[in-house]
């Protein structure tokens, strides 16, 4: 038996305790409850990993509770509503701090921009259409000696032109906030270069990430790369 232990952190309503409950095999949900304090799950895997999930609370009062799961966490998951720009920059702010605070300890992040359903999609363009397929998922692996490497074949498709100084940069409005469904382009407007393993913050400054990070857009509702998140979570 497999132990592993996970804490899902972000801003309230971000989609955490939905995220959670797919995990545990249960259905999508549009009426959740706002978690209070923490919320403990124990799901058995079928492959003989017994997942231990802090699903914890997104409310500002509550989020000094976050850093006590830090320590017990194989895992920290960083959820993010993409479809809300009023909450955007305080998500942002919020997943730089978790990262610089947690970045010597090693552990694995796995970001994900949730509620990627509600998102307009993009003008139908044929010749966009390869691109988007190929940009769905992006997994940076970068603590060195990672006995993990397979985690490598979901950044294979997206490495070919990521280039983090190419990605453009938007200014981010309703007009054009479908851009942040194309994962390297959340990426770029998080500050995350995927492939240097650097964090990127105000004023020219950066942070290597001495970790693994993974980022995917998703949507809890529709189910979209939810198990390609699973069976990343799997490989750890
Ligand atoms: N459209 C859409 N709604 C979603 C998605 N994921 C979650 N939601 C909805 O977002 C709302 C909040 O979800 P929760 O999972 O309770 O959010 P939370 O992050 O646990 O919130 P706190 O516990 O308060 O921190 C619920 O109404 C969910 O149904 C998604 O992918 N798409
Ligand atoms: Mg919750």
């Amino acid at each position: 038996q497999r132990q592993l232990s996970i804490a899902v952190v972000g801003l309230q309503n971000s989609g955490k305790t939905t995220f959670t409950n797919l995990l545990a095999g249960k259905e999508f949900a549009v009426d959740t409850i706002p978690t209070l304090g923490i919320n403990v799950k124990n799901v058995k895997l079928p492959n003989r990993t017994n997942l231990t999930i802090y699903d914890l609370a997104g409310q500002t009062r509550f989020q000094k509770l976050w850093e006590r799961c830090f320590q017990q966490a194989d895992l920290l998951v960083f959820m993010i509503d993409i479809s809300d720009l009023t909450t955007w920059e305080q998500a942002k702010n919020k997943l730089h701090d978790v990262i610089i605070a947690t970045n010597l300890e090693h552990v694995p992040i796995l970001i994900l921009g949730n509620k990627k359903d509600l998102l307009p999609k993009f003008p139908a363009d044929p010749l966009n259409a390869k691109a988007d397929s190929s940009s769905q998922q992006a997994t940076f692996a970068s603590v060195e000696n990672s006995t993990r490497k397979q985690t490598w074949k979901y950044v294979s498709p997206l490495l070919h032109n990521y280039e983090y100084e190419d990605i453009p940069k938007y200014d981010l409005c309703i007009e054009n906030q479908h851009v942040l469904s194309k994962v390297e382009i959340l990426s770029k407007e998080l500050g995350i270069d995927l492939k240097q393993g650097l964090l990127h913050l105000p004023h020219n400054s950066k942070v290597k990430l001495n970790r693994d990070i993974a980022l995917f857009c998703v949507s809890c509702k529709d189910g979209t790369l939810i198990e390609t998140v699973m069976d990343w979570i799997l490989e750890l």
